[in-house]
């Protein structure tokens, strides 16, 4: 049995709700008494909002924008945006979340054009727009359209004829740094290229999108085949596709070379754990999958460690080769400054 608003109602009946009274087209003297609280539905009748809602013993049910949400009571109180539970100069929530009563639920509700008014037992009023609700709602989040990912072999890239961006657009254009971020949030890797081949001018491209995370390597790495580290990268030996640093607490990513004995599980997890790494290693090695570049001065490669590896072959005479890690949080933080979806 649903109670609607009739909109030429609205008012009086917007009047008759705040005050807590559950409103119905028509006031049956003995309405009330007809129905348990949990079938009685809130209409707006303007085709525009198309809203409907339901305070449940539970929690509280939206339909709006095509979308049906649930929300839980001490979810409605704890993200309050009143001036005394939140702090809109720096974002950040000023309530204490362990102070809501976990049992707590709305005195009254009430819904003035787009803006729910929820209001609590202690009198604290907190309210909602409905546009918010949607975006910020579990079932909102659900339909965000998140970015794009492409997955990709050798063909599918070679394809797609990634433009590479120019040193200079990247560097002192926001649509140069951009375009390099949409493509490398989309496939993993991104190119820049006529950067003049020094370390100075390799930093100066890393900074423009991110901290430059200082490890054992150094902030920026310049290395060649010297063996000046005690690892197969300063040698002229090929290397299986991997990514680094896989023996840190915060790894750029997983690498077979660097793997530690497996002594934290037993001998038939240990079989597994190997049928598994031959199927990964297998899959990663389709020649398919490989696609070879030739790096030369003046090109600089962005990897994604989570979702390309990186190898090469054995070479012989002179190579150098200079980088540096960048930290993931401050790569996606451009990217979302510059409004894509990271
Ligand atoms: C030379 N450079 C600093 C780039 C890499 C050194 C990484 C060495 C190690 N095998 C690993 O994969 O983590
Ligand atoms: O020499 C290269 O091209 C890559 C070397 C490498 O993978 C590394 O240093 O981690
Ligand atoms: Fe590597």
């Amino acid at each position: 049995m649903w109670c609607c608003r009739l909109s030429h109602l609205h008012g009086r009946l917007q009047n008759l709700l705040s005050r807590g009274v559950t409103c119905s087209a028509f006031q049956q003297p003995n309405f009330k008494s007809l129905f348990p609280l949990a079938i009685r539905w809130h209409h707006t009748a303007s085709k525009s909002l198309n809203c409907a809602w339901q305070q449940h013993e539970d929690h509280f049910e939206l339909q709006y924008a095509n979308t049906v949400m649930r929300f839980d009571y001490v979810w409605l109180r704890d993200h309050c945006r009143s001036a005394s539970c939140y702090n809109s100069k720096t974002h950040q929530r000023s309530l204490d979340t362990a102070s809501v009563d976990l049992c707590i639920k709305p005195k009254t509700i009430r819904l003035d054009e787009t803006t729910l008014f929820f209001t609590w037992p202690d009198g604290h009023v907190t309210k909602y727009d409905l546009d918010w609700l949607v975006k910020n709602s579990y079932e909102g989040q659900k339909q965000k359209v998140i970015q794009p990912r492409i997955l990709w072999n050798a063909e599918i890239y070679q394809q797609a004829q990634v433009p590479s961006v120019d040193f200079q657009s990247f560097l002192e254009t926001n649509d140069g740094l951009k375009n390099f971020l949409q493509n490398f949030l989309l496939y993993g890797i991104a190119f820049v290229e006529n950067v003049p081949p020094t370390q100075e001018h390799t930093e100066k491209l890393a900074e423009r999108i991110s901290l430059i995370r200082e490890t054992i390597y150094g902030r920026m790495w310049y290395f060649t085949s010297d063996f000046s580290r005690g690892d197969t990268a300063y040698t002229k030996l090929a290397l299986d596709r991997h990514t680094d640093t896989a023996y840190f607490q915060e790894p750029c990513g997983y690498n077979n070379y660097d793997r530690a004995v497996i002594n934290t599980v037993p001998y038939d997890v240990v079989h597994r754990w190997y049928t598994a790494h031959r199927t990964l290693t297998v899959e990663l090695r389709r020649p398919e999958n490989e696609f070879w570049v030739k790096l030369k001065p003046g090109r600089v490669l962005f990897i994604d460690n989570w979702r390309v590896l990186h190898g090469r072959e054995s070479f012989t005479g002179y190579r150098q080769l200079c980088g540096c890690y960048l930290t993931r949080d401050d790569v996606s933080n451009t990217a979302r400054l510059l409004g894509l979806q990271a």
